[in-house]
């Protein structure tokens, strides 16, 4: 257990959001200055933990104690398991437009600034165009790495490439679905953070379907490519040729090349 004047402090910072098959309980906002294009800009952060088992996620619901929640997370051991999390930029609620960017996590390219994929560009590039805009929110999901097979099966994919095999072949070589992600949990954050439309950034077509499936007021999408260089080009055209992915917007890679 924890204190109670501890729990206290984190009240009003802790509700539950129902999903479509689990609740999440969600934490935030929190002041998060991010050093951007040589400025600094505040963005409100939250965090989310998925509650999946129905008997936990009816107690998260029906008994939703800050005190008693909190109190039992310290073991579960939660840096062995994934959370997402969601940027938000300017009045996310309130705003008559807003862009939105669902953003799979990419170790390699996200945090190394690996150049064998366009990950990082689209991250600091979409976060700025949200900035740009005036509102929006970037939701970084964590357990998406890889198109949702993980990091390690990754590193095993990009062996194959090496090999000669696409993005898409490898994974499917290695007993894996092209594309095993799913955005329900995001949706749901995104529509307690939001309900009116918003335009999102993407070019893949599967993203915009789950989010036009769960119900979620999309109004519009904007397409993002770029940073295209030898280390990454034949990812991008497989992306156009086999994943699916628009072949639309600046910096478009050409599937013939
Ligand atoms: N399996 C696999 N995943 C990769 C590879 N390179 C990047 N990724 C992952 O691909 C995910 C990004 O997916 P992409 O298909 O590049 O782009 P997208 O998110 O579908 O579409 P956009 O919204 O347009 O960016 C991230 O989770 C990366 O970790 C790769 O070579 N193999």
């Amino acid at each position: 257990m924890i204190a109670h004047d501890i729990a206290a402090m984190l009240d009003d910072s802790i509700q539950t959001v129902a999903g479509s098959n689990t609740t999440n309980i969600l934490v935030g906002p929190i002041r998060l200055p991010v050093e951007l294009d040589g400025e600094t800009v505040l963005f409100q952060w939250y965090c989310w933990l998925p509650v999946h088992d129905p008997a936990a996620a009816r107690i998260c619901r029906e008994q939703a104690d800050t005190e008693q929640l909190i109190g039992r997370l310290s073991s579960f051991n939660l840096a062995e398991k994934q959370q997402s999390s969601v940027l938000v930029y300017g009045d996310f609620a309130g705003a008559e437009r807003a862009l939105i960017r669902m953003h799979s996590i990419c170790h390699t390219g996200d945090i190394f600034g690996s150049k064998r994929c366009d990950c990082g560009f689209q991250l600091h590039e979409s976060m700025k165009m949200i900035v740009r805009h005036g509102t929006g929110a970037l939701c970084y999901l964590a357990n998406h790495e890889g198109r949702g097979i993980g990091l390690f099966s990754k590193a095993m994919a990009y062996i194959l490439q090496e090999k000669g095999l696409d993005t898409v072949e490898a994974n499917l070589e290695l007993g894996f679905k092209d594309d095993a992600r799913n955005y329900d949990d995001a949706i749901s954050i995104l529509r307690f953070l939001r309900q009116k439309p918003v335009t999102l950034i993407t070019n893949n077509p599967k993203k915009l379907e789950a989010l036009k499936a769960s119900g979620m007021n999309v109004e519009d999408r904007i397409p993002l490519w770029g940073d295209i260089s030898p280390y990454n080009e034949k990812y991008l055209q497989t992306k156009v040729a086999r994943s699916g992915h628009w072949r639309s917007g600046a910096g478009c890679p050409n599937e013939d090349d």
